[in-house]
C-alpha cells in the first residue's frame, strides 16, 4: 500500500526569493546571524532505522526539503537530496544550503519528507523557481515514508547544532525512523571517517559531528560585495563526498546570472550607432564625386541610414529590459534580444577538503554566440565572410578592391585622427596659456605634451594606404581634378626638411592617374612636423633668452634646434611669449586641418568601397558579426571581471595579467551537422574577434561598478572599476592604465547523435580545422607566457605543471582524428586552468550538453585535485546532475526539470556525458 503525504498545500513553489517572500510585513522575525555573502544556513541529512512499508523491501530513499515562511504558512518545496539505494540508514551526500539572499529566519519552519523511490525513471524532483508553476506533479514512482519538521532557530540553538528527529507517518502517529539534521560550515572539517558509506553497506553509522577548525578563507572572498553587484540570482547547492583516505570534503556549487548579459550589449549597440552615424556623416562630407561614385554613395547612405535606425530600434527595445540579467534558451531566436548572450551563468565550485586549501573553480556557461534569428540556412560567419571576400575580390572594375586589412586600417587611421586632432588643439591652447603666464616650467610641460601628440598624429599617416586612397579619390572627383589647397601660412618648408616619403606602391585595382601630383600630399603632411619643429625651436629660444640654461625639453623632431630658423623669427630679445608663439600655433593648426581634411576624405572613400559592394548583403554580414560579437563580448567581460576579483590576491596572476595577458578558453560541444555547423561558424568568428578587446582597470569613484566600453568595431577597451582599497594594491603598470590583453581559443568536440551522423555521413573538417588553428594559438600564448614571466616564477611553475606534456597530448589528440574525442576538451580545459585562464563551456543553449560537461569537469577536478574517492565518482556526478545547479538551469530555461535528451540520443553520447535515470526526457524546449 502506498502512503501518500497529507494535505499540506505545496503551491507557489519557488526556490529563489520573491519580493513577497522577503516582505515580512507587520511581523518581526529573527534574522540568522550571518557572514556577509555567505549562505545563511547549510545542513546535511541522514536517516536511521527507516521502516519499510513492505517487509524485506530494500529502501531507495530521498528527502524532500520544504520551507514554511512564518508569515505565510504555505509549504514551498525547496530542494531534495539524491536517492540513496538499498539501505534503511541512508546518509545523503547532497545537503541543503540557503544563500544569503534567501528570506529565512529563526522562525522559519523546515519540513523534511522521506520518500521511498520505486521507479527512478519516473521520479522527478519537484523544486521550482517558478511561482506560477502551480500544479503539483503526481507522485509517480515514489511513496511517502515519513516526515519531520523543525524551526531553524531550534536547529541553530541545539547542542552541537545537530537535531535527531523522529520521522512520523502522515497522521503523526507511528514513528518510522529517525532523521538527523546537522549544520555545516564550509570552513570546518567534518569529523569522522567516511569509509562506511558505500551505498550497499548495511548498518551505516552517521558521522555528522562537525568540529570547528580555523577556516581557510578562499582567496578573493573579501571582494565578493563588489562582484555581487554584477552577479544576480544565485542558486546554491551543497554536497559532501568522501576522499580516498575516507575523510569528507565539502563542495558548494553556485550558479549566478549576470546583469552584464544585458548591460554590455546595450553599451555596444550605442557605440555601433555612434560609429555608424559618424561614418555616414563623413560619407556625406566626402565632397563632389563623379556621377558613378555619387550614385553609389547615395545608395550606400540610404542603406546605412536604415541600418542605424534598426540598431536604434533594437537599443530602444533592449532598454526596456531594465534590470534583466538572463536570456533563456527559449528566447534565443527573438529578434530584439539578438545581441544578448543565451543562458549566461557563472558556474562556480567551491571545494573545502581536508589537508588542502579551499579552492574555487569557475566556468562561464553560455549558449554558443550565434545569430539565431538570422538563421543558418547559408551557414555561419566563417563561411559567409570567406565567400563574401572572395566574391568581392573577383568583381569587375565597378569598385576598388581594398583587402579587409586595408579597410580595417582605414578605420583605424580615421579613428586616430578623430581622437588626436582635438587633443592636439587642446595642448596647443595650453601651450599658449603657459606662454601668456610667462612660466618656463609650464611652457616646457605643455610643449612636451604637444610634441608627443603631434608625433603620434604625423605617424598615423605614414601608411601607404593613405597615399593610394588619395589617388583613388582624386580619380573619383568630377574630371579627376583636385582643387589645389592653399599652402599653409608661415610654411617653413626649406628650413625643416623631412625624410623623403617611401615610394608609392599601388594596389591592383587602384587607378593610376598621370596628372596626379603625389608629392603634394607629402608636402602637406610634412608641414605638420615642420610647424611643430618651429614651435619647439621657438620655445627653446624664448626660455634661453629669458635666462634659463636648459633647453625646452620637448626636443625637436630631428633632435636638434635650428638656430637659423629661430633667429629669423625672433626679432626682439624680450618680446611677449604669447605673441611669439601664437602665429606658429595657428600654422600648426592650419597644417593639421589640411592633413585631416584630405586624409579623412580619402579614407572614407576606402570605406565607401567596402560598403558599395553587394549592399544589403554586406550590411547584413556586419549586423551578423555585431550580434555574434556582442554575445561573445558580454561573456568575456563577465568572465574577466570574475577572474579579476577572485585572483586579486595572487601577485603571479597580476603580473601575468599585465605582462602576458590572459588566455580565454572556450569549450564547444556543437555538432558539425545541420544548423549547428552554422552556429559553430558564427561562434568561431565571434570568439576570434575577441582579440580586438583590451581591458583597463580604473579606480571606482562611485557606487556604479558597471564596466565602461569605448572604441569601435576594430578595437574596444573595457574599463573595469575597482574600489580604491583594491585598486591601490595593484601593480603600478596596471594602475597606470596599461591595456590588458586577452587570447581567445576555441576547441570544439560534438558529442550528440548529430555528431554521429556527421562522422558517418557528413563532414567533420570544420571541427578539425578549428581545433588545429586554435592549438597553434594556444601554443603561441604558452611561448609568450614562458618568455615574459620572470624566471623564478617559470621554474616554480614548471615544477608544478607539465604544460609541455599537456600541450603535446593535446596536439596528439587533435591529430588522432578519433571520433568524439572528448579528451581534447579535458586537456584544453586543464591547460587553461593551469595557465590561470578564463574557462567557458558552450553548446547551443548551454543547458543540456553544457550541464553534462560542466558537472563532469567538476567531478574530474574533485578526483584529480581533491582526492575524491574513486568509488564515488559516478555517485558525485549523479548527485550534481540530479540535484545540482544545472538541473535548476534547465528549469529556469524551459520550466521543466528534465534534460532534453531521449534514450536514443544518449546512446550516442560518450559514456560520462549521460545524465542519471529519471533526469532526462521529453522537454518542451
Ligand atoms: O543545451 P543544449 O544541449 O544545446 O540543448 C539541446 C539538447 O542537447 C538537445 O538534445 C535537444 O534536442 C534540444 O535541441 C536542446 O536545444 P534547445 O536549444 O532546444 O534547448
Amino acid at each position: 500500500m502506498e502512503i501518500k503525504e497529507e494535505g499540506a498545500s505545496e503551491e507557489g513553489q519557488h526556490f529563489l526569493p520573491t519580493p513577497q517572500a522577503s516582505d515580512t510585513g507587520d511581523f518581526q522575525f529573527t534574522s540568522i546571524q550571518k557572514t556577509p555573502n555567505e549562505p545563511q544556513l547549510e545542513f546535511i541529512l541522514a536517516c536511521k532505522d527507516l521502516v519499510a512499508p513492505v517487509r524485506d523491501r530494500k529502501l531507495n530513499t530521498l528527502v524532500q526539503i520544504s520551507v514554511i515562511h512564518p508569515a505565510e504558512q504555505a509549504l514551498k518545496r525547496y530542494s531534495s537530496t539524491e536517492i540513496v539505494e538499498g539501505t534503511r540508514d541512508p546518509l545523503f551526500l547532497t545537503g541543503v544550503t540557503f544563500p544569503s539572499e534567501y528570506p529565512i529566519y529563526e522562525e522559519t519552519k523546515i519540513k523534511l519528507t522521506v520518500y521511498d523511490v520505486k521507479d527512478k525513471s519516473h521520479d522527478t524532483v519537484r523544486t521550482s523557481v517558478l511561482p506560477e508553476h502551480k500544479d503539483p506533479l503526481p507522485e509517480v514512482g515514489r511513496s511517502f515514508l515519513g516526515y519531520a519538521s523543525f524551526k531553524v532557530g531550534e536547529l541553530l540553538k541545539s547542542k552541537e547544532q545537530l537535531l535527531a528527529l523522529s520521522l512520523r507517518t502522515s497522521d503523526g502517529g507511528k514513528v518510522v525512523g529517525t532523521i538527523e539534521v546537522s549544520v555545516v560550515k564550509m570552513g570546518e572539517i567534518e569529523d569522522g571517517d567516511a569509509d562506511h558509506i558505500t551505498t550497499d553497506v548495511q548498518g551505516q553509522k552517521c558521522a555528522l559531528v562537525c568540529e570547528c577548525t580555523a577556516s581557510e578563507s578562499v582567496n578573493g572572498k573579501d571582494n565578493l560585495p563588489f562582484l555581487n553587484a554584477v552577479l544576480k540570482n544565485p542558486v546554491c547547492k551543497l554536497y559532501r563526498f568522501p576522499t580516498s583516505d575516507n575523510k569528507w570534503m565539502r563542495i558548494r556549487e553556485q550558479m549566478s546570472e549576470s546583469i552584464l548579459s544585458f548591460h554590455i550589449p546595450k553599451e555596444l549597440i550605442s557605440l555601433h550607432i555612434k560609429e555608424d552615424l559618424c561614418r555616414n556623416q563623413e560619407l556625406k562630407e566626402l565632397g563632389e564625386l563623379s556621377p558613378h561614385w555619387d550614385n553609389l554613395r547615395k545608395n550606400v547612405l540610404t542603406h546605412c541610414d536604415q541600418m542605424v535606425n534598426m540598431y536604434q530600434d533594437i537599443l530602444t527595445e533592449l532598454s526596456k529590459e531594465t534590470g534583466s540579467s538572463f536570456k533563456s534558451s527559449s528566447s534565443k531566436g527573438e529578434k530584439t534580444l539578438e545581441f544578448v548572450p543565451v543562458n549566461l551563468h557563472l558556474q562556480r565550485m567551491h571545494v573545502h577538503s581536508p589537508h588542502l586549501k579551499d579552492a574555487l573553480y569557475d566556468v562561464i556557461t553560455v549558449g554558443a554566440p550565434a545569430a539565431h534569428f538570422q538563421g543558418f540556412k547559408n551557414g555561419g560567419l566563417r563561411k559567409l565572410l570567406h565567400r563574401f571576400e572572395m566574391e568581392r575580390r573577383n568583381t569587375g572594375y565597378q569598385f576598388i578592391y581594398y583587402s579587409p586589412e586595408n579597410t580595417a586600417k582605414a578605420k583605424e587611421v580615421l579613428s586616430n585622427i578623430n581622437q588626436l586632432q582635438p587633443l592636439i588643439a587642446t595642448h596647443a591652447d595650453l601651450l599658449l596659456n603657459s606662454a601668456s603666464q610667462h612660466s618656463p616650467d609650464s611652457l616646457k610641460n605643455s610643449l612636451k605634451m604637444l610634441s608627443e601628440k603631434t608625433e603620434l598624429f604625423v605617424h598615423a599617416f605614414k601608411d601607404q594606404l593613405v597615399r593610394s586612397a588619395l589617388l583613388a579619390l582624386y580619380t573619383a572627383r568630377p574630371g579627376g581634378v583636385l582643387k589645389k589647397p592653399p599652402s599653409p601660412k608661415n610654411s617653413t618648408e626649406d628650413s625643416c626638411p623631412q625624410d623623403p616619403p617611401p615610394p608609392v606602391r599601388r594596389q591592383d585595382s587602384i587607378p593610376h592617374h598621370s596628372d596626379y601630383d603625389e608629392e603634394e600630399w607629402d608636402r602637406v603632411w610634412a608641414n605638420v612636423g615642420k610647424s611643430l619643429n618651429c614651435i619647439i625651436a621657438m620655445v627653446d629660444k624664448l626660455i634661453e633668452r629669458d635666462g634659463g640654461s636648459e633647453g625646452a625639453g620637448g626636443g625637436s623632431k630631428d633632435g636638434e634646434k635650428d638656430p637659423s630658423l629661430v633667429d629669423a623669427i625672433i626679432t626682439h630679445p624680450r618680446e611677449d611669449w604669447y605673441e611669439q608663439l601664437y602665429p606658429l600655433i595657428l600654422t600648426l593648426k592650419d597644417c593639421m586641418g589640411e592633413v585631416v581634411n584630405r586624409a579623412k576624405q580619402s579614407l572614407t572613400f576606402v570605406l565607401l568601397q567596402e560598403l558599395a559592394y553587394s549592399l544589403p548583403q554586406c550590411l547584413m554580414l556586419t549586423l551578423r558579426r555585431d550580434i555574434v560579437f556582442s554575445q561573445a563580448f558580454a561573456g568575456l567581460v563577465c568572465g574577466f571581471i570574475i577572474k579579476l576579483h577572485t585572483s586579486l590576491h595572487d601577485p603571479g596572476f597580476l603580473q601575468q595579467l599585465h605582462t602576458v595577458g590572459l588566455i580565454v578558453q572556450y569549450e564547444g560541444l556543437l555538432s558539425t551537422y545541420s544548423d549547428e555547423i552554422g552556429m559553430l561558424e558564427d561562434m568561431a568568428v565571434g570568439i576570434s574577434d575577441l582579440k580586438k578587446v583590451a581591458f583597463k582597470i580604473i579606480e571606482a569613484k562611485s557606487n556604479d561598478v558597471l564596466p565602461v566600453i569605448t572604441g569601435r568595431r576594430e578595437h574596444y577597451v573595457v574599463e573595469v572599476k575597482l574600489p580604491a582599497r583594491m585598486f591601490e594594491a595593484l601593480p603600478l603598470q596596471i594602475k597606470e592604465g596599461q591595456l590588458l590583453h586577452v587570447y581567445p581559443v576555441l576547441f570544439n568536440v560534438g558529442i550528440n547523435e548529430q555528431q554521429t551522423l556527421a562522422e558517418r555521413f557528413g563532414d567533420v573538417s570544420l571541427q578539425e580545422s578549428i581545433n588545429q588553428e586554435n592549438f597553434e594559438l594556444l601554443k603561441e600564448y604558452y611561448t609568450i607566457f614562458m618568455e615574459k614571466m620572470p624566471p623564478d616564477y617559470i621554474s616554480h611553475f614548471q615544477e608544478q605543471n607539465d604544460l609541455k606534456g599537456l600541450l603535446e597530448n593535446l596536439h596528439q589528440s587533435i591529430q588522432a582524428k578519433k571520433r568524439k574525442n572528448v579528451e581534447i576538451m579535458w586537456l584544453a580545459a586543464t591547460i587553461c586552468r593551469k595557465l590561470n585562464g578564463i574557462r567557458f563551456t558552450c553548446c547551443k543553449s548551454a543547458k543540456d550538453r553544457t550541464s553534462m560537461s560542466v558537472t563532469l569537469e567538476q567531478c574530474s577536478i574533485l578526483r584529480d585535485e581533491h582526492q575524491l574517492h574513486k568509488d564515488f565518482f559516478i555517485r558525485a556526478l549523479d548527485c550534481m546532475r540530479r540535484e545540482g545547479c544545472r538541473i535548476e538551469n534547465v528549469l529556469k530555461n524551459v520550466r521543466c526539470r528534465k534534460y532534453a535528451f531521449n534514450m536514443l540520443q544518449l546512446m550516442a553520447f560518450p559514456k560520462y556525458y549521460r545524465p542519471p535515470e529519471g533526469t532526462y526526457g521529453k522537454a518542451d524546449t
